[in-house]
């Protein structure tokens, strides 16, 4: 094992040790001997089955069956999650080929941040992971089950599931994903018309035209954002099949895949003999493996969120030093936008998750001797699926890349080191996606222009008003200021500037896209403006530099004048609309957004 990876699961088990130890001693005294349907009173129970067909209340009562719980983030808004309509039946029927039953426990929302960007919508973005983490406790909260499926693939979505399934962990748990659309236009084609629109060299219909070409059918979106991050990551945890995430819907090798989900969960149950629940799977080591897949393919900055917030909900105390010493050693592997030109369908066929876990098996980067939902042992994932005369089968993937521009060996890795940066001044402390940031653009000093928001900067470049270098400050788009929306709207008019030639940067106490590439952007900064952070406290005109190579981030401006300053007042008027004065309760309890900007994480340390 590569030392760095070492040092870093010893020191997260040290500093995890109290509050996964409380942990396990909750879910492990939640398992029980047989199916926990058993325990319930009569009346409980009958409620429990009165929905069921005779078939399947007849095998409930049977107390060798397993009841596996569905938990589903279906709508029809998410192209990504469309394909979910039909698992719910598909899962049903497999689980009764084997006397076992499948029950749909209860749905989760799913939020498209694609038709949110940059609407009142997206300010509910962040908050809806914390409801779908508790929805997925009231589903599961219905003491009938054995075992658990979890339908969701988008950026909330995955993080949400797993949160609310982490405090159930006494319970085996599978993530079935959906798979990814097949390839449109390309992604860099579709983010050139849009820099062609903002620049008034396209007009709307081109541009809906492109968009449409972009995202055409059912399946997740093709570039690696959050989406297809999240699905890579559940895949390094050993919460899926192997294989199975990058599997386009609506295939035969889809359907086969989902249905073998379904009777694997049951051979993980108490009454089956191979009892795996979810939380002994997500373990210290088993974080440290997704944060090194995470640098490999320069996936989403929002998994700097996502996955402290997650590993608390298993009682682990994961940190930006954690990930950036992880990012240090970790090479690039591949490319895919927007890290390079390639979409997920590119790296799939390129050699996908086998190479990839392969690759970085052999390097000692990641840890082999963990649980997973195939029993113990990561190596079982540098198998991938295929139908044999219709049976599913599972053969050793590719030794070697189909396409070294898309995914490479370690030997040949795009870089010597991933691509996340912790940035650190006296700004605070935020991060920067390099992988996706030419190294002439890494660097920028320049004065900053402060915007109140969006559309407040796509006005000033409409305007001509940013023809310059310049340092892009927007603050009060915290947590806890309006629930830390993505502000990925900005790309195309900041990628024109770049284009242009001036040097430009973003620092902000809100998000980007996983979607978001091109631009320097210091993002997550805390402590939040309006906690106080110092971003409240910037100027029109004061001199910023973004060093993204050092990973600092520094306002140029006498340290006195500064604290005399007067903070600017937050924003106006986003608590309300769009339903965002629910949530108002929600905002105030959000962490920082190095602890994953989470409702939950005062009660979870102190009550793991
Ligand atoms: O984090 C992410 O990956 C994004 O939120 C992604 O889910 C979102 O849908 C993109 O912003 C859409 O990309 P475009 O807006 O560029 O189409
Ligand atoms: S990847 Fe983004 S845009 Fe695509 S379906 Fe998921 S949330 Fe929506």
């Amino acid at each position: 094992m590569h030392p760095r990876v070492l040092e870093v699961t010893e020191r997260l088990i040290a500093r995890s040790r109290a509050t996964r130890q409380a942990y396990l001693a909750l879910i492990r005294g939640a398992a029980t001997d047989g199916p926990m349907r058993g325990k319930l009173q009569c009346a409980n129970f009958a409620h429990g089955v009165a929905g069921c067909g005779s078939e399947d209340k007849h095998s409930l009562r049977m107390m060798n069956s397993a009841n596996i719980a569905i938990v589903s983030s279906y709508n029809d808004m998410l192209s990504a999650h469309q394909p979910y309509e039909v698992f719910p039946e598909q899962i049903k029927n497999a689980l009764r080929e084997i006397g076992s039953v499948g029950q749909f426990a209860g749905g989760t929302p799913a939020m498209c941040d694609g038709v949110t960007q940059g609407e009142p919508g997206m300010e509910l973005s962040l908050p809806s992971r914390e409801v779908i983490a508790m929805s997925t406790a009231v589903a599961l909260s219905h003491n009938m089950f054995d075992g658990a499926l979890m339908l969701g693939i988008c950026d909330k979505i995955v993080p949400g599931l797993m949160m609310g399934s982490l405090r159930f962990g006494h319970l085996p748990t599978i993530f079935v994903p959906g798979g990814p659309m097949v390839s449109g236009i390309s992604n860099k084609e579709k983010a050139d018309v849009r820099q062609k629109y903002a620049e008034g060299k396209a007009t709307r219909e081109e541009l809906l035209e492109s968009e449409m070409k972009s995202y055409h059918s059912p399946g997740t979106c093709t570039f690696y954002g959050t989406a297809n991050t999240n699905q890579l990551l559940m895949e390094v945890m050993g919460l899926h099949l192997p294989g199975a995430s990058f599997v386009n819907p609506n295939t035969p090798l889809r359907d086969a895949l989902t249905r073998e989900a379904a009777h694997q969960v049951t051979r993980l149950t108490k009454q089956n003999g191979n009892f795996m629940p979810i939380g002994e799977i997500v373990d210290e080591k088993a974080l440290v493996n997704s944060i090194v897949a995470l640098h490999a393919t320069g996936g989403s900055t929002n998994h700097t969120l996502h996955m402290p917030a997650i590993a608390m909900a298993a009682g682990i105390q994961l940190t930006w030093q954690d990930m950036a010493d992880l990012s240090e050693v970790v090479p690039t592997l591949s490319h895919v936008y927007p890290n390079g030109k390639a979409d997920i369908n590119h790296f799939q066929a390129a050699g996908g998750m086998s190479f990839l876990i392969r690759e970085l098996l052999e390097a000692g980067l990641l840890h082999e001797d963990v649980n997973t939902v195939l029993g113990h042992g990561l190596s079982q994932y540098t198998k991938e699926p295929f139908l044999d005369n219709g049976k599913l089968v599972w053969r050793e993937g590719p030794t070697d890349s189909l396409d070294e521009n898309i995914l490479r060996p370690v030997a040949r890795a795009f870089s010597a080191e991933g691509g996340l940066r912790v940035m650190e001044g006296n700004l605070g402390r935020g991060v920067m996606k390099v992988s996706a940031v030419a190294l002439e653009n890494q660097i920028v000093e320049a004065p900053a222009m402060v915007f109140q928001d969006q559309q407040d900067l796509a006005d000033a470049f409409k305007a001509g008003l940013l023809e310059k270098d310049f340092v892009a400050v927007m603050r009060f788009q915290g947590p806890r200021s309006n629930g830390m929306p993505e502000l990925h709207k900005m790309t195309p008019f900041l990628g024109v500037l770049q284009d242009r030639g001036f040097k430009v940067a973003l620092v902000t106490d809100g998000r980007m896209s996983g979607a978001s590439g091109k631009i320097p952007a210091a993002i997550h900064v805390s402590p939040e403006a309006y906690v106080g952070g110092a971003l409240a406290r910037v100027q029109e005109g004061d001199i910023i530099r973004v060093d993204g190579v050092k990973g600092t981030l520094e306002l140029k401006v006498d340290a006195a004048e500064f604290a005399a300053r007067e903070p600017a007042k937050g924003l106006l008027g986003n608590n309300i609309g769009s339903g965002r004065e629910l949530f108002g309760f929600m905002r105030l309890a959000f962490s920082s957004a190095e602890q994953g900007a989470s409702a939950f994480t005062s009660a979870l340390e102190t009550l793991n």
